[in-house]
């Protein structure tokens, strides 16, 4: 068993791979053992997240999640805790394995109740995992509901009720889990891609992996975590044009401030040199904040030889000057209002796929309303799949599509699994994080890395900026943010 990090490597696979590998690998074991053999993970995590636990309360449910819970009751009960379990469900149509689970908890004298106990110090989570069909109602809904607002720890099984396990949608349509809540999840066989995206991340907590003893597979990966990007060193005998140009291309009046802190981010993430192309004609023509930024008239920059990053604060002018820059950027990363403009204008959609066969990388970068402005749908649905429609963007448009938010999701159209980023939290949610990201990537472009790779390396650093960043130091702001882009 091993814990989930920022810096794991691993594939995902959704809930149709893994029923396979649970088949392949349930015909080739004596019977039960894998459920023996989960009960024994939960047990044992239980036993480190509340050593000293006088009560642990498992709540079981109807199917073979259920059966995982009784395993990991008798388990507890062997070691000398005090497991303490609630079942919903029809004794006489649990599935086999779970049935002969129930049995082994009433062997070891497991205590059964119709209620949660009044007092306990762990909830184990066995209603539901990957059988989940449908909004948890009536019992097992109090009981989830108890869990969230009783303010002890919860361990879910294999994956938090409700959860799918596919999307990360919380079919309860509960916004996700009470965030003072410690959360643990173990997860088996798989590690499945709703636990890392949309409420999945708020819902399972800490996540921790069981193969079970059944090792590598050869099902094909539904998506993949990326792990932490190598520190690139510099070689001595390099200069600013080994690092490449960026050019910004935003700031509509009113709104400069998005554009120069895509610039800033992109300097400090490394770019050798970097220009910043108002679209405000009375712009002061210097920042003194950053006067390394050369600020330029958008209309004036050359971007044939240059990665230009397109959008941030450029309100409906940055229309006009869309056109030419998805002709002549030689690397583009479009953010922001760059997006909102090409999802109402099919020219602009023609030209922005276009630009994968004569070989220009491009990578855009919405947040889900904007990705679903692109897709024509409602931000909803892009929600209910972050993965499909980062898929279908990438495809769509032949890019590199990095769907924002809890879980950013990277997509490409070459076949090559999805990355789900790790990195990030809810310190980000502050106007501007964004723009920063676009500059970072842009960096990376400019660095000549490939787009997938500048796009994933990019979004994990973002991230980690803010995962690392000392609750004692001052908020971290876009501009802050901009500032500690590292390279
Ligand atoms: N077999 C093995 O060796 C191993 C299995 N493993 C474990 O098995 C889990 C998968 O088990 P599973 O397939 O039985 O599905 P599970 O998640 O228990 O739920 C299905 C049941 O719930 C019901 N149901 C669904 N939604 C509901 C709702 N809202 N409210 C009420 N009921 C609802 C559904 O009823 P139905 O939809 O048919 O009416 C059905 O009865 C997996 O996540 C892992 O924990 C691991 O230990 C590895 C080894
Ligand atoms: N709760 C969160 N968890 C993880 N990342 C987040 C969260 N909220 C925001 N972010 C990140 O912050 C950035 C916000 O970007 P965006 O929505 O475009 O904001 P803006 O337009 O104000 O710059 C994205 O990279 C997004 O993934
Ligand atoms: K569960």
């Amino acid at each position: 068993m091993h814990r989930i990090t920022p810096a794991t490597v691993a594939d995902l696979f959704d809930i149709a791979a893994t029923r396979r590998i649970e088949q392949a690998a349930a015909a080739a074991l004596p019977a039960h053992t894998l459920m023996q053999r989960a009960g024994l993970a939960v047990a044992r995590l239980a036993m480190s997240i509340a050593p000293h636990a006088r009560t642990i309360w498992i709540a079981c449910g109807p199917g073979n999640n259920g059966g995982d819970g009784f395993e990991a009751a008798a388990q507890l009960q062997h070691r000398g805790f005090m497991p303490i379990v609630t079942f919903v469900g029809d004794e006489h149509r649990l599935p086999p394995d779970a049935k002969a689970s129930l049995q082994r908890a009433r062997d070891a004298s497991v205590i059964f109740a119709q209620k949660p106990p009044a007092e306990y110090e762990l909830a184990i989570d066995a209603l539901l995992g990957i059988g989940s069909t449908r909004p948890p109602e009536g019992v097992m809904a109090e009981w989830l509901r108890e869990m969230d607002t009783r303010g002890q720890p919860v361990l879910s099984v294999d994956v938090p009720s409700g959860l799918n396990a596919d999307t990360g949608v919380l079919l309860s349509g509960s916004t996700g889990a009470h965030a003072n809540t410690a959360r643990f999840c173990v997860t088996f066989l798989t590690l499945k891609p709703g636990l890392f995206t949309a409420h999945g991340r708020d819902a399972a907590g800490t996540v921790w992996f069981d193969d079970l003893g059944v090792g590598d597979t050869t099902e094909p990966p539904t998506a993949r975590l990326a792990g932490a990007p190598k520190a690139q060193a510099r070689t001595h005998a390099s200069h600013k044009g080994s690092y490449g140009d960026v050019a910004v291309i935003g700031g509509a009046p009113g709104m400069a401030g998005a554009a120069l802190l895509a610039g800033s981010a992109a300097l400090h993430a490394g770019a050798g040199r970097v220009f910043v192309g108002l679209l405000d004609p009375s712009a002061a023509p210097v920042d003194t904040a950053r006067p390394e930024l050369m600020l330029r008239d958008a209309s004036a920059l050359d971007l044939s030889g240059m990665t230009a990053v397109c959008g941030c604060g450029g309100g409906t002018d940055v229309r006009s000057v869309l056109p030419r820059v998805l002709a002549t950027a030689a690397a583009l990363v479009v953010d922001a209002d760059a997006l909102n403009a090409i999802a109402t204008d099919s020219a602009l959609q023609a030209q922005l796929a276009s630009r994968a066969r004569r070989g220009r990388p491009t990578v855009i970068t919405p947040h889900p309303l904007e990705a679903a402005r692109l897709l024509g749908c409602t931000a909803g649905d892009v929600q209910a799949d972050r993965l499909a429609a980062a898929r279908q963007l990438a495809s769509r448009f032949g890019v590199v599509a990095v769907l924002k938010g809890s879980g950013t999701v990277i997509a490409d159209d070459s076949g090559a699994p999805t990355v789900l980023n790790l990195t990030g939290n809810a310190r980000l949610a502050t106007a501007g994080t964004g723009d920063v990201l676009a500059g970072m990537i842009g960096a990376a472009l400019a660095a000549q890395q490939p787009a997938f790779e500048a796009a994933c390396e990019a979004v994990w650093r973002h991230g980690h900026i803010a995962d690392t960043w000392s609750t004692n130091a001052a908020p971290l702001t876009a501009g802050t943010l901009a500032r500690q882009a590292p390279f």
